[in-house]
């Protein structure tokens, strides 16, 4: 023992395995481990290229915005972790390429989504166009009791508006299920909303008194990790 503690301090290093005791400022400062979160989500982003896909992503996890993003090529992905009905909810986010070639690495990225995000720019008619063709890809590929959410993306630029608010919440109409949201990335508009619904109606479908083992999580953090799911392909790359 070490004579230079005093009879409790011994004590106390005896219980804890030889440590001298720590002080009261001491314990108060030692980080206690993070509480596990209860539940792992994940959630993909869909949509056309230059949708603002990356961005609605980039923004919701780490609070930036790039105005000259290099295009995603295959697939990308963040973590964030949410609180939410007091449960503590890992969310992998997964933000998919927009260009057609990419579509077969993509695809592997549905079945395993809780939630899916389907994306348009409310300034350019095509990527609205487009939506039918995800809307394919979701009915292969994905699995049926995904929740899926329409988001016309880019409203700080409502004076190039080609696609009306209107026009976006009848699509969602016909898709059973589907809701709607406007949202801007560069304005930081309903980005937080759009997560943290999807999140709220796929906790509405789960058992929350006891999480199924596939969506109990061991990990807590809350920031983004850089970590990459072993049963998945390794996915960033960016190109110009
Ligand atoms: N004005 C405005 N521009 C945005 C917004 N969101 C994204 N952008 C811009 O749109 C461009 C494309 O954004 P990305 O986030 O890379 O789009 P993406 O859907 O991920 O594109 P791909 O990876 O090619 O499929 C970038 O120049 C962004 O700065 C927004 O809300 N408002």
């Amino acid at each position: 023992m070490d004579p230079r503690l005093n009879m409790q301090q011994q004590r106390r290093a005896a219980a804890a395995g030889g440590s001298p005791a720590l002080t009261g400022a001491q314990s108060r400062r030692r980080k206690l481990p993070p509480r596990p979160a209860d539940y792992k989500v994940q959630v993909i982003i869909i949509g056309s290229r230059g949708v603002g896909k990356t961005s609605l992503m980039e923004r919701f996890t780490d609070d930036t915005f790039c105005e000259a993003c290099k295009s995603t090529v295959g697939v990308d992905f963040k973590i964030k972790t949410v609180e939410l009905r007091g449960k503590k909810i890992r969310l992998q986010i997964w933000d998919t390429a927009g260009q057609e070639r990419f579509n077969s690495i993509t695809s592997a990225y549905y079945r395993g989504a809780k939630g899916i995000i389907l994306v348009y720019d409310i300034t350019k008619q095509e990527t609205f166009d487009d939506l039918p063709k995800w809307m394919k890809m979701i009915d292969k590929y994905a699995s049926e009791d995904a929740e899926l959410l329409l988001v016309g993306n880019k409203l700080d630029c409502e004076t190039d508006r080609i696609i009306s608010r209107q026009q976006g919440e009848r699509f969602a109409s016909r898709i059973s299920g589907m809701r709607f949201c406007e949202a801007s990335a560069k304005d930081n508009f309903n980005v937080d909303e759009i997560f943290l619904k999807l999140v709220n109606d796929i906790l509405n479908k789960l058992p929350l008194d006891s999480p199924s083992r596939e969506l109990c999580s061991s990990i807590l953090s809350l920031q983004p990790e850089p970590e990459v799911p072993p049963e998945l392909p390794p996915p960033r790359l960016r190109c110009c």
